[in-house]
């Protein structure tokens, strides 16, 4: 694990010592844009089919939202992707074959941070996945999942025809409230637990998580989806923490005082999403576990990767007694 400074890559972990055992999640900082509505300040570009390439770890739930986007969106024809190796040592991200990567059949990298010095040879930051790749500049357009999957709602819909839409203009406003409380609490809670130094700062971030998570139970419990009867972006954020909870969160980052399958809704869910037409094909439980066991030496110095649990996530699951609209469509 380690950055980026003007250039050079540094083998360094996360400072948490200089935050009193906090874990300090740093912005991303690469946030052009393709299609009409860039945010003032980034650059605008035009979305074409081949053009643009994802980056991703499989293991990664920050990849894994734009993964799903770009699954359920229909844009794997458009947008080819390739995944790192799941181990992440003191070179980062690797495109090792031999560790079970793709390869890196566009720029050829071996290294994830190699991509960002080809990006700007005097990059300074961390160097993380997600990242869309632009072919025609030889340029990062953006390393935000957030951002991506925006992007991937909108940007290419006249090429695809495709006019689902997953963060409707009706909507938007309790999207939004839900995840800047599931981001906080929830997506980045269980690193802030995971990655704690001291033992008071683990037990905030463990109690937050586990009262955000009693409130999207109880909210789940009330309509089928977090936006209400559609599908929303909202939903996808939340499902790629809780794929990964019962196997990694629950032991690795001690996030135990429950497992999801002990929620009466969040379990439902959780299977309902995994059942979704097209999930299913994003998930790599074995990328996901070892990644997590082995990459993090502090927390799990000799690197036995567990054998458990079952999820069982094929599983039936109740949720068509509250009633679901699928996703929206654009007129
Ligand atoms: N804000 C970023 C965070 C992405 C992120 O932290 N990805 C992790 C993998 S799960 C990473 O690449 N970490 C490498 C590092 O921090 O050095 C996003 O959501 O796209």
């Amino acid at each position: 694990m380690g950055l980026l400074i003007n250039g050079e890559w540094h083998d360094q972990g996360y400072e948490t010592h200089k935050h009193g055992g906090e874990f300090v999640r740093e912005s991303a900082k690469l946030r052009d844009w393709i299609g009409h509505d860039a945010p003032p300040g980034s650059q605008a570009l035009e979305p074409e089919a081949g053009r643009y390439h994802l980056y991703v770890s499989l293991a990664c739930p920050w990849a894994h939202r734009v993964l799903i986007m770009r699954q359920l969106k229909g844009l794997a024809p458009l947008i080819g992707v390739s995944h790192t190796s799941p181990l992440m040592g003191e070179k980062g991200w690797t495109y090792r074959e031999d560790e079970g990567s793709s390869g890196d059949a566009v720029n050829g990298a071996a290294y994830h941070h190699a991509l960002y010095t080809l990006h700007d040879g005097h990059y300074t930051g961390r160097v993380t996945v997600p990242m869309l790749w632009d072919k025609k500049r030889g340029a990062i357009v953006n390393n935000e999942s957030a951002d991506l999957v925006r992007m991937l709602n909108t940007a290419f819909d006249d090429l695809t025809g495709d006019t689902r839409d997953f963060y409707p203009a009706a909507l938007r406003e309790t999207i939004d409230a839900v995840n800047a409380d599931v981001y906080e609490h929830i997506n980045n809670g269980v690193y802030k637990a995971g990655f704690a130094t001291q033992q008071q700062v683990y037990e905030k971030h463990v109690q937050a998580l586990f009262a955000a998570l009693e409130r999207m139970d109880a909210r789940l419990g009330e309509q089928r989806y977090l936006a209400g009867e559609w599908l929303t972006e909202a939903d996808i954020r939340l499902f790629t923490t809780l794929i990964r909870f019962d196997a990694v969160y629950h032991g690795h980052f001690k996030c135990n005082l429950k497992r999801i399958e002990d929620y009466p809704n969040l379990s439902h869910y959780l299977r309902e999403l995994y059942q979704w037409p097209g999930v299913s094909e994003t998930i790599n439980m074995a990328h996901i576990q070892r990644h997590y066991y082995l990459s993090h030496v502090s927390i799990n110095p000799n690197g036995i990767v567990p054998a458990g649990p079952l999820l069982g996530l094929e599983r039936a699951h109740d949720r068509a007694r509250l009633p679901g609209r699928g996703v929206f469509q654009r007129a």
